[in-house]
């Protein structure tokens, strides 16, 4: 039975840890089962509960306090990383081997694990080993799409993890509830873009030949081979949620193996094992 995993990933700020939270509470209210997995070394708390905490292996405190590495916050976090990749038997033990167990794991913000650097890679290569199916989960901050070029940055920065790490990934504009109106109005364009004409809008602000003739390219790549979309994400949005968790299901192919499980038993009501036995007591009686 295979298992199944979401990576999720993003820069700093942009609403992993509270999308692991809320993810996981959507699943607990569908009675499915998931756990979180904190794999950020320098996290102070999260709002939930984790089955796993990579600062039990190590913590970037302990890495920028060494008198021998004297690493500042990011160096120390790419040492911490690079340890982790170096230690997956932790990880293993931690997570024991459940069959079709569903673990969301909150990657730290470092942009540079998902453009060049190998540990990210070799996680998942390591998680597809132990028999999980890993969806990559790339989250933008919405705030930061409502312009042309920074969409298209923004795009950049997911095309690049998507390429390093060779699974399927849905990308995610968080914290849509922050938007004003106009910017909500604004976003829907981004959300099923149109490169060519985002182009167009721009064409005069540019100055450099060269310049428009690379961004044109990216943006014709982009749109030709439709590699990159965004769904929306509103933490308080269920239907929403529902929509991003179907998408992530159906690219794992989450559900397909899943055998029937017996409802569990509820304080007071019988279980379905001695169903009969319950019956026959009421019709003895
Ligand atoms: N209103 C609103 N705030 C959000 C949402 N998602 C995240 N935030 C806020 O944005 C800030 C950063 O969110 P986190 O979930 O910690 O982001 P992160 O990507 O885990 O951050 P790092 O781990 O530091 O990289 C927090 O103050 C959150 O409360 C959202 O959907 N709506
Ligand atoms: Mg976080």
């Amino acid at each position: 039975m295979p298992r199944y995993a979401q990576l999720v990933m993003g820069p700093a700020g942009s609403g992993k840890s509270t999308y692991c939270a809320t993810m996981l509470e959507h699943c607990q209210a569908l009675n499915r089962s998931v756990q979180v997995v904190n794999l950020d070394p320098a996290a102070e708390h999260f709002e939930y509960p984790v089955m796993a905490d990579i600062r039990e292996l190590i913590h970037v405190d302990d890495v920028m306090e060494d008198d021998s590495l004297r690493f500042g916050p990011n160096g120390g976090l790419i040492f911490c990383m690079e340890y982790f990749a170096n230690n997956f038997d932790w990880l293993e033990e931690s997570l024991g081997h459940v069959e079709d167990d569903y673990i969301l794991f909150d990657c730290p913000g470092q942009i540079e694990l998902y453009t060049h650097l190998p540990v990210m890679k070799q996680l998942v290569e390591q998680l597809q080993q132990w028999e999980f199916r890993v969806c990559g989960i790339f989250l933008v901050d919405s705030q930061f799409m409502v312009e042309n070029f920074k969409f298209i940055s923004g795009v950049m920065a997911a095309l690049s993890a998507m390429v390093i790490l060779e699974i399927p990934q849905i990308n995610i504009m968080t914290k849509m509830d922050l938007l004003s109106p106009k910017a909500k109005k604004e976003i829907e364009k981004y959300l099923d873009p149109d490169m060519y004409s985002m182009m167009e809008d721009n064409s005069v602000s540019l100055r450099s030949k060269k310049f428009k003739k690379l961004t044109k390219a990216i943006c014709g790549l982009i749109d030709d081979y439709s590699m990159v979309r965004f769904l929306p994400f509103d933490r308080t949005d269920e239907e929403g949620i529902s929509i991003v968790l179907q998408h992530i299901d159906f690219s794992i192919q989450y559900g397909e193996d899943l055998e029937f499980k017996e409802p569990k038993e509820i304080d007071g009501e019988p279980s379905n094992t001695n169903f009969d036995e319950f019956f026959q007591d009421r019709d003895d009686s």
